[in-house]
């Protein structure tokens, strides 16, 4: 992503603090994302300083920072200079002195603070940073979900713009650092034979989908809370659907992204404007994946039954703007399926007109598949077939379009320590979000939308499957 002048420079001291060190999150993803980071700009100057509420010892902290910056490629002697210079900090964040006496004990220079924590946490901590002084260098990195409802993010935001500006705040939603979610641009904007066609007339339906193999993995504790709708589609998908339907930008920068990114959520609403049409919901029971069993969601550690969780979970949103009117546009994400498929799927309209002696008539739809991970292009056409030449046949024109350089969360660290906040989530955009799926929400909350089962290892609920 294009650099801006404005911003600080790359090879300008940071100092990365991440707020719940000792978690899931900077382990599996934020370290070996740096990890990246450093191999593609070794020069890069950054103080990593962990902390939370755990005991940690310091020599394991080096450890585990300098594997998992190897895990992510950085070359052996830049991991081993940034995990000499880090430190680890036992804190309790919830309690306003010691968290106060840390964040002076940073000083005023570059600092990112990541906050690598469930939300609910997240927010008590920033009502707390409200009431002290934190210096206009510090930059915030706040994971997803950003708040847990419309009127959580709205009082989320209110209580960060008490002690940070707008260009300080930095939603993460690492989505935006996939490099096929970055393609769309590209793809879309750079090439005369796309554009012209990218609108209703010519395209009739788009799927957005990113179902895991992956089942809850430990996660009961924030998992159980969000659910497939506030952890994939309300966040992830909802950005990339804006990405797929944005007009045209003058120009990739801040301003411009965001503001028609938001623009074209602004026009999203719940297709038929019902809930209750618009969005299914289902929970995977017993089962088995590549051969491991699976238990019952509500059977794993930590869950409450009693709070109906969905683990798959399906909405379609209409875009009310000239350029899409009628299409539907269909997110999906389920944990626990029967393999993984991270696509986004955009069905052409059929043919005006198939002359008489093609068959079959009408001829199937052209489709462009894009295939987030592996990152992969594919057009499907209809071409004249082998032998009887009137016979169509369809044919695939496929591109591998990656693999990128960095792992998202690299591209996401690198756009915040650098101060450009091009890839994060604007506070107006994360409200929008929210504004969308909030029919859903009250509608399943008040049980109108029936909660399906699907046995893990299977493809959904039978009466999902066409
Ligand atoms: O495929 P990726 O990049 O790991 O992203 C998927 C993950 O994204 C995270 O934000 C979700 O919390 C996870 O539930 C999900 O598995």
């Amino acid at each position: 992503m294009a650099k801006e002048a404005a911003h600080t420079k790359a090879d300008e001291p940071v100092t990365l603090v991440i707020f719940g060190a000792s978690g899931d999150l900077t382990q599996r993803l934020l370290l070996p994302g740096l990890g990246t980071l450093l191999k593609a700009e070794p020069h890069r100057r950054v103080t990593l300083v962990g902390a939370a509420v755990d005991e940690f010892d310091e020599a394991r902290w080096h450890d585990l920072v300098l594997d998992r910056l190897r895990e992510g490629g950085a070359r052996t002697a830049d991991a081993r200079r940034v995990a000499s210079g880090s430190r680890y900090e036992r804190i309790d964040l919830l309690k306003d002195v010691e968290l106060g006496r840390f964040v002076e004990s940073l000083g005023t220079g570059q600092v990112v603070l990541y906050f690598a924590l469930p939300p609910a946490v997240t927010a008590k901590i920033c009502v707390l940073l409200a009431s002290m002084d934190v210096p206009a260098t510090f930059r915030l990195g706040l994971e997803k979900p950003f708040g847990t409802d419309s009127a959580s993010a709205a009082r989320l935001n209110q209580v960060l713009y008490r002690f940070a500006a707008e260009e300080q705040i930095f939603r993460i939603d690492h989505f935006l650092g996939k490099g096929a979610v970055l393609n769309l641009l590209g793809f879309r904007f750079a090439n005369r034979i796309f554009e012209p066609v990218w609108n209703a007339t010519n395209i009739e339906r788009v799927e957005i989908a990113f179902d895991e193999t992956l089942a809850l993995e430990g996660r009961a504790g924030y998992y159980d809370k969000a659910g497939a709708l506030a952890d994939m589609i309300q966040s992830h998908l909802l950005l990339v659907c804006a990405l797929v339907a944005m007009e045209d930008p003058a120009a990739i920068d801040d301003h411009e992204f965001r503001d028609l990114l938001t623009h074209v959520l602004r026009a999203m609403r719940l297709w038929q404007d019902c809930p209750l049409k618009a969005s299914r919901r289902a929970r995977y029971t017993a089962g088995t994946i590549d051969g491991a069993d699976i238990p019952n969601y509500v059977d794993e550690p930590g869950v409450d039954p009693e709070r109906g969780t969905e683990t798959l979970a399906e909405v379609t949103v209409a875009i009310r703007n000239s350029r899409w009117a009628g299409v539907p546009f269909t997110l999906r994400s389920g944990k626990a399926m029967a393999r993984g498929c991270r696509r986004i799927v955009v069905t052409f309209r059929p043919v005006n007109h198939l002359p008489a002696g093609f068959e079959p008539q009408p001829p199937p739809a052209n489709r462009l598949v894009i295939d987030m991970n592996p990152e992969r292009l594919t057009l499907e056409i209809m071409t004249n077939g082998e032998g009887d030449h009137f016979e169509l046949e369809r044919t695939s024109l496929s591109a591998d379009i990656g693999p990128s350089t960095l792992r998202p969360y690299g591209e996401i660290l690198g756009h915040i320590m650098d101060g450009n906040p091009i890839l994060s989530v604007r506070g107006d955009m994360a409200q929008e979000c929210w504004r969308i799926v909030t029919p859903v929400v009250e509608a399943w909350r008040a049980g109108e939308v029936p909660l399906e089962e699907y046995p893990a290892g299977s493809l959904g609920p039978e009466s999902w499957l066409e």
